[in-house]
């Protein structure tokens, strides 16, 4: 089953280099066009930026290792290429040698080879690479000394040039990261980290770190928000960034990588700070950073891929277990009540749980600091605060969840980035007021020249759309019969040719919009695979009423390739990276246009071409479905589809379907946004049950339903009447009389 193994992307941490990684020769629809670091938005790579300054005469000295040429990636993230190809296209004389070995310690000895040193770029040249890459960066809440000559004069405000405050909304122009190597010679990463990202295959950056990294790991000066020349003069110490960063940019566009290597960075510098002060580090494994991510299964993919990247640094990553608690006294509370003798967590200074980065979904890390008159135990500690899927930590449900942990987030150095493909303008000043809150509740100084602390905002592209590089089909299936049908027939692996349907290869994902809905999925598909293929082991629906282990158990099995076709509710729906995924289809269209861009995020991810997100409409998804297909329309504008997309057959929004469908109002999008379409909601106990009977999932008559329940009733009633029949023999002896039972 090698060709579905392209979905590891986790259980194992990577010992070796990309060049050994288990490649396929199969290619897959998704695999497409190669893989890019940077995809969405640029079609050249950082080679154009870099040659540009020299060509507009910029002398400028690199040592970078040169990087393919053109359109070719490097052979590092080409991970459908062949072996073959690998050897050949990989030139390990251009190659960081990082000969790693420990002393007694555990520090590195290494080798390295040149490191690439950059000499600043000019402003001018910042905007431009920033622009080319749609990489837009923006000051947020309070007024910031931003320098006039870093603003855009078209930015400048009348106001502005006659000398009154600021535009605390002012673009800024960093010092882009353009290459992983400058994380090493410019900021100063450790050379463990460093060599953690090469061995894991990771040359260049995405746009997204390209964009952050600099903001979170810079100075000020980096940041395009002080000049350039008070960086010369003063000494470039090592220097907390005082910056909360609010990051939107495209589904699978690496922010995970963007928010690790910094926490890593920064533990890792606290760390050699305090040996340097106090000669000894302080407690170990104490809980420094919180990753806050909606689901388990998220939850567990970023402690993986942290892990990765934090091998050998000494630095814990681990995800919270149901029940941990995480301060001493909330631990003994729980042993009192379970009638155990308390001396089993004798008071010290010992954490809890011992984890430098701790990752949770909102609940289970509440419960884990609070006591019990549910008030939220402080977290003085906790230093970094990351709140992955931001947008959806900071809606309800989990909205008083989320703050409530941010609230016991006491340090006052605490530093909060939120990420996600979709942060809206509410949700963005939710977290700016939580920020400011916090701060003057704690007293602190607002933002000053002594104590500069900056809310910056960062936005990858077109903000809140579907990424372009994939195809999106709209496809009317007039009922829920029709859905079925339409879906067995994408099922069928010779849809594409003998109708316009759009090509769906497995591993790909299928959405509904409730638990029931997927399980009577499940149970109607369950057999469509034939017994030759695996039959219907290769099938399985994935939900949050399952059990942690059941959860577990399948996610291995879709990422190991041996679960083909995974029914799933919007559980899965977010930041979930599974490699080589050919396609989502969205049985039941999702609630909003965000849920959209995040479900049919899970294919094409690092720029893959040829992933396919299907979306399948009844006549009472009509009023509803101008969400999704604004969504569809805008992605196609980005590809550069101007006619709204009508790209292939089938693919994409026409024109007329766009006009023709009814705006949704504020009301319906907010009712939709809560419960979905409500028919999909209806039980049979509901209306007599009529409108559950016309949403059901299944191609059968109402005529051979009533037949199969007539046999199934016979069925039940024989069974309950021979039951009876035993029941009556049981229990009697030989002799008809009853036991008695076992005599003392
Ligand atoms: N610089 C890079 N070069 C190559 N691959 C990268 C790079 N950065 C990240 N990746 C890979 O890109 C994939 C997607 O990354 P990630 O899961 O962080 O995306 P994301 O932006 O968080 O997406 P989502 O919004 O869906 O959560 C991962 O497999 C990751 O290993």
């Amino acid at each position: 089953m090698d060709t579905f193994k392209l979905l590891t992307r986790s259980t194992n941490i990577q010992k070796s280099g990309p060049a050994s990684r288990k490649v396929s020769t199969h290619q897959t629809p998704s695999a497409g066009a190669p893989v890019q670091a940077q995809h969405h938005f640029e079609n050249g790579n950082l080679s154009h930026i870099q040659e540009e300054p020299e060509h507009r005469g910029t002398k400028r000295k690199r040592s970078a290792p040169e990087r393919n040429s053109g359109n070719d990636i490097p052979a590092q993230l080409d991970f459908f290429d062949d072996g073959a190809r690998l050897l050949v296209s990989s030139e390990p004389a251009k190659k960081v040698k990082w000969d790693i070995s420990k002393d007694e310690q555990g520090e590195i000895q290494k080798t390295e080879g040149p490191e690439e040193k950059l000499p600043e770029l000019s402003e001018g040249e910042c905007r431009q690479i920033l622009k080319k890459h749609k990489v837009k960066i923006t000051t947020l809440g309070e007024k910031h000394e931003v320098q006039q000559g870093h603003k855009p004069k078209s930015t400048i405000t009348e106001s502005e040039k006659r000398g009154h405050k600021k535009d605390p909304h002012a673009q800024i122009f960093p010092q882009p990261l353009t290459s992983f190597r400058q994380l090493r010679s410019k900021y100063g990463i450790s050379r463990r980290l460093a060599a953690n990202l090469d061995v894991q295959g990771y040359t260049e950056p995405t746009e997204v770190q390209l964009g952050s990294l600099p903001l979170l790991l810079g100075s000020d000066e980096d940041r395009g928000l002080r000049s350039q020349e008070v960086k010369k003069k003063k000494s470039k110490k090592y220097s907390r960034a005082e910056v909360d960063l609010v990051t939107i940019a495209p589904t699978g566009s690496g922010k995970t990588l963007g928010f690790m290597i910094h926490l890593l960075n920064e533990l890792l510098k606290d760390r050699q700070a305090s040996r340097k002060t106090h000669s000894e580090e302080g407690p170990a494994h104490q809980v420094q950073a919180l990753i806050i991510a909606p689901t388990h299964e998220l939850a567990d993919q970023i402690v993986n891929e942290g892990r990765k990247l934090a091998v050998g640094t000494g630095i814990k990553i681990s995800g919270l277990k149901k029940g941990t608690r995480l301060h001493i006294e909330l631990a003994n509370t729980n042993d009192q009540v379970n009638g155990d003798s308390g001396d089993k967590h004798p008071p010290s200074n010992e954490p809890l749980v011992k984890s430098e980065i701790l990752v949770s979904t909102p609940l289970l890390l509440l419960h884990a600091i609070s006591a019990k008159d549910s008030t939220a135990l402080p977290l003085p500690t906790v230093s970094f605060l990351v709140l992955d899927e931001a947008d959806v930590l900071l809606d309800p449900p989990f909205r008083s969840q989320t703050l409530a942990i941010w609230t016991a987030c006491s340090n006052p150095s605490l530093r909060a980035s939120l990420w996600s493909a979709t942060i809206g303008s509410s949700i963005e000043s939710l977290a700016q007021s939580t920020i400011l809150d916090r701060r003057r509740n704690l007293g602190l100084p607002q933002s000053s020249k002594d104590h500069p602390h900056h809310i910056l905002r960062l936005v990858v592209g077109l903000k809140d759309s579907a990424i372009p590089n994939i195809s999106h089909h709209l496809i009317y299936a007039a009922s829920e019969q029709g859905k079925l049908i339409a879906l067995r027939q994408l099922l069928h692996p010779s849809a594409a040719l003998t109708t316009n349907a759009p090509s769906l290869q497995p591993p790909f994902l299928i959405f509904t919009q409730t638990i029931p809905r997927a399980i009577a999925l499940h149970s109607e598909l369950l057999y469509d695979i034939p017994i030759e293929a695996g039959g219907s082991s290769r099938i399985a629906v994935l939900h949050s009423d399952l059990s942690d282990t059941a959860r577990s158990n399948i996610m291995a099995g879709f990422r190991k390739g041996e679960i083909w076709i995974l029914i799933t509710t919007d559980l899965l729906s977010r930041g979930m990276d599974f490699r080589g995924m050919n396609g989502v289809v969205n049985y039941d269209i999702p609630n909003t246009g965000a849920s959209y861009v995040h479900r049919v995020g899970r294919t094409g991810r690092q720029g893959r071409e040829g992933g396919v997100a299907v979306t399948l409409y009844t006549k009472e998804d009509i009023p509803y479905v101008k969400n999704v297909a604004n969504v569809i329309a805008a992605s196609e504008r980005a590809k550069g589809n101007k006619n709204g997309g009508l790209k292939g057959e089938g693919e994409g929004v026409q024109k007329w379907l766009l006009d023709a469908l009814p705006d949704v109002s504020k009301k319906t999008k907010k009712e939709l946004k809560r419960r979905g379409v409500e028919s999909r909601r209806a039980t049979v106990e509901k209306e007599g049950g009529r409108e559950a009977r016309r949403m059901r999932i299944s191609t059968k008559s109402g005529y051979d339903r009533r037949l199969e329940n007539r046999k199934k009733g016979a069925i039940g009633g024989s069974r309950r009447r021979m039951e009876q029949v035993d029941g009556e023999g049981a229990g009697e002896d030989e002799d008809g009389e009853g036991w008695g039972g076992i005599d003392d």
